[in-house]
C-alpha cells in the first residue's frame, strides 16, 4: 500500500468522530504512542485516536478503509517487538484502546469475564479476585499491558505450564474489521464446533486483520494453598531433571517453573529496590517453583517440601528456600520478573524470545554460550525464563565497558548466530513476544514458502486494502 499523508479535511473528519480532546496531533501529545520501552524503534503520525466506543471504532475505520488511511491499533504500548509502534517516516494512525477500558460482565458460574479490549491485565485480575476467581495471565508489565494487547500478541508470561496462553484463555471475541462491520463472537461456549475458528485468528494476529474491542476470558477457581520455593542449582541439566521431579511429584499444582542464572541475581540485587538475594551461598543457576492447589494452605506446603526433599536426595539441588509468607511469596516473583528491567542499567542487551523443546534446553544453551562467547568475547549472557514451557529469554548483556551502539549494532548478526541454534533444535524465534517489525524479516526468512503464501492470502482476504497495522508480521506487498 502506499502511503497517503491525511488531509487536513480527514484528520478533521477523524476527530469529529471521537471529540477533539481524543484526536491527539501535537508532538508532545502523540510522543509516547510512538515509542516503544526498548527504544529500538521510533514511529511517526500524523494523528492518535482515542476512541470511547465500539461504534467509534467501527467509524473510524470505515472511514480509513474508504481513504486508504494505515491504521496501527495500540493497547498499553507494552509490546516488544514494535508491532504496536507506527512506521517510521509514514503516516500511519494510531488507534489507542485506551478509553476502551469497561468490564462488561463477570459470570462466577460460567467461569467467564467480559470486557472491554482496552482493560488493563491487573484491573481483570482484580476484577476476577473481587469474585473468588482467578485470570491466571501473568506478566511483568501486567499492571499497564492491555487486553487487547494481550491477545493480539498471544500474550504467555509466567502461568502457561497450568492455565496455557492468552489463546487459551480466550472464549470469545469482539472484533471490528478493516471496512468498520463489527464481528460480534462474544460466545462463552466452552464447546463449538462449528466451522472455522475465526477467533484463534485474530488471536496473535498483532492487529493485522482487524481491531479487537472487545473478549471473553476464562475464569478459574482461586487456589487456597499457594507455596514458593527457591532453589539453587550447578548446571542446566539439573534444572531440568527438577522439571522432571516436579512435574511427576506436584502434577497439575505445578504453576511455575522458571530458571534464573547468577548473572540475574546479581543484576537484580543490584539494581533493584528492595530485591535481595534470599540465600547466603551462591550458585550457578536457580529455579523458582510455584504450587497452587485447591486444597488447604497446608499441602501446597508438602508438596513442595516432598519435592525439595525427594530433590536433594537425588544431588539435584545444592541449597533451597520456601517462603514463609504469601508477601515472601511476591517477593520472589518480583526478584524474578526484574530480570528484564535490572538489565537495562547493564548497558546495551540483545535479546532473543526462544522456544525449544523442553528436553533439548541444556543442548540450545551449551551450543548458543558457545557461539555467543566467540561471537563476543567477554559478552554476559543472561539467559532466564520459563524454562517449563521450553521458552527462554536468552538475553546477552554487553561486555563490562563496551561501547554500548557498538554492541547494539550487533544485534541482527547475533540474533542469526542463536536462531540458527533454536531452529536446528526445532525451536521458534518467538515464543511468547510475537514478530511485529522487529521480526518480520526473518519470519519471512523461516516458514516454509506455503505458509507465508496461506497468511497473505488470509491477511489478503481480510484486509485487502492493507490498511491494517502494515508492515507489522508480514512484508507489505
Ligand atoms: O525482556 C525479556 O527478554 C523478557 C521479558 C518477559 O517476557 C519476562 O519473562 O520477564
Ligand atoms: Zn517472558
Amino acid at each position: 500500500m502506499t502511503t497517503i499523508i491525511p488531509s487536513p479535511e480527514l484528520i478533521t473528519s477523524f476527530t469529529e468522530i471521537v471529540g477533539p480532546g481524543n484526536a491527539l496531533t501535537g508532538p508532545s501529545e502523540t510522543a509516547p504512542y510512538l515509542v516503544e520501552s526498548r527504544g529500538l524503534y521510533r514511529g511517526t503520525t500524523p494523528l492518535v485516536l482515542r476512541p470511547g466506543a465500539v461504534a467509534e471504532v467501527s467509524r473510524i475505520l470505515q472511514l480509513a478503509s474508504r481513504t486508504r488511511t494505515a491504521i496501527v491499533p495500540q493497547g498499553g504500548n507494552t509490546g516488544h517487538v514494535a508491532g504496536q509502534i507506527p512506521r517510521e517516516g509514514k503516516a500511519d494512525v494510531v488507534l489507542s484502546l485506551e478509553r476502551l477500558n469497561r468490564i462488561r460482565d463477570i459470570d462466577p458460574v460460567g467461569n467467564v469475564i467480559v470486557a472491554d479490549a482496552g482493560c488493563i491485565l491487573a484491573d481483570i485480575q482484580k476484577a476476577a479476585d473481587d469474585n473468588g476467581r482467578l485470570f491466571p495471565l501473568s506478566l511483568g508489565s501486567e499492571g499497564s499491558a492491555r487486553i487487547g494487547g494481550n491477545l493480539s500478541t498471544n500474550a504467555g508470561g509466567t502461568a502457561v505450564l497450568a492455565y496455557g496462553n492468552m489463546r487459551q484463555l480466550c472464549l470469545g471475541l469482539e472484533v471490528v474489521l478493516p471496512t468498520g462491520e463489527i464481528w460480534d463472537g462474544l460466545r462463552r461456549l466452552k464447546k463449538d464446533n462449528t466451522g472455522y475458528d475465526l477467533r484463534d485468528l485474530f488471536i496473535g494476529a498483532e492487529g493485522t486483520l482487524g481491531v479487537i474491542t472487545g473478549a471473553v476470558l476464562k475464569l478459574f477457581p482461586k487456589p487456597l494453598g499457594h507455596q514458593v520455593a527457591f532453589a539453587g542449582l550447578k548446571s542446566v541439566e539439573d534444572a531440568l531433571a527438577l522439571f522432571e521431579r516436579a512435574s511427576s511429584l506436584c502434577g497439575p499444582a505445578l504453576t511455575g517453573f522458571e530458571l534464573m542464572p547468577r548473572l540475574g541475581i546479581e543484576f537484580t540485587t543490584r539494581h533493584i529496590p528492595g530485591v535481595h538475594d534470599p540465600m547466603e551461598t551462591s550458585h550457578p543457576w536457580y529455579v523458582l517453583i510455584d504450587v497452587s492447589t485447591s486444597e488447604s494452605a497446608e499441602s501446597a506446603e508438602r508438596i513442595i517440601q516432598n519435592l525439595l526433599e525427594a530433590a536433594a536426595d537425588d544431588g539435584l539441588i545444592e541449597n533451597a528456600v520456601i517462603a514463609t509468607s504469601e508477601a515472601k511469596c511476591k517477593a520472589l516473583w518480583h526478584m524474578r520478573e526484574s530480570m528484564s528491567p535490572a538489565q537495562k542499567p547493564e548497558g546495551g542487551s540483545i535479546k532473543h524470545d526462544v522456544s525449544v523443546p523442553v528436553s533439548s534446553i541444556p543442548a540450545f544453551m551449551a551450543e548458543a554460550d558457545a557461539a555467543v562467547m566467540t561471537a563476543i568475547p567477554g559478552a554476559r549472557i543472561c539467559a532466564f525464563g520459563h524454562v517449563g514451557d521450553g521458552n527462554i529469554h536468552y538475553n546477552i548483556s554487553q561486555p563490562v565497558g563496551a561501547d554500548k551502539q557498538a554492541f547494539l549494532g550487533r544485534w541482527r548478526e547475533i540474533n542469526a548466530i542463536v536462531h540458527a541454534i533454536v531452529l536446528k533444535h526445532n525451536g521458534s524465534i518467538s515464543a511468547e513476544h510475537g514478530i511485529g517489525q522487529l521480526k518480520r524479516d526473518e519470519l519471512a526468512k523461516i516458514r516454509p514458502a506455503i505458509e507465508l503464501e496461506l497468511m497473505q492470502r488470509i491477511k489478503h482476504a481480510f484486509d485487502p486494502a492493507g490498511i491494517m497495522n502494515p508492515g507489522k508480521v508480514l512484508r507489505e506487498d
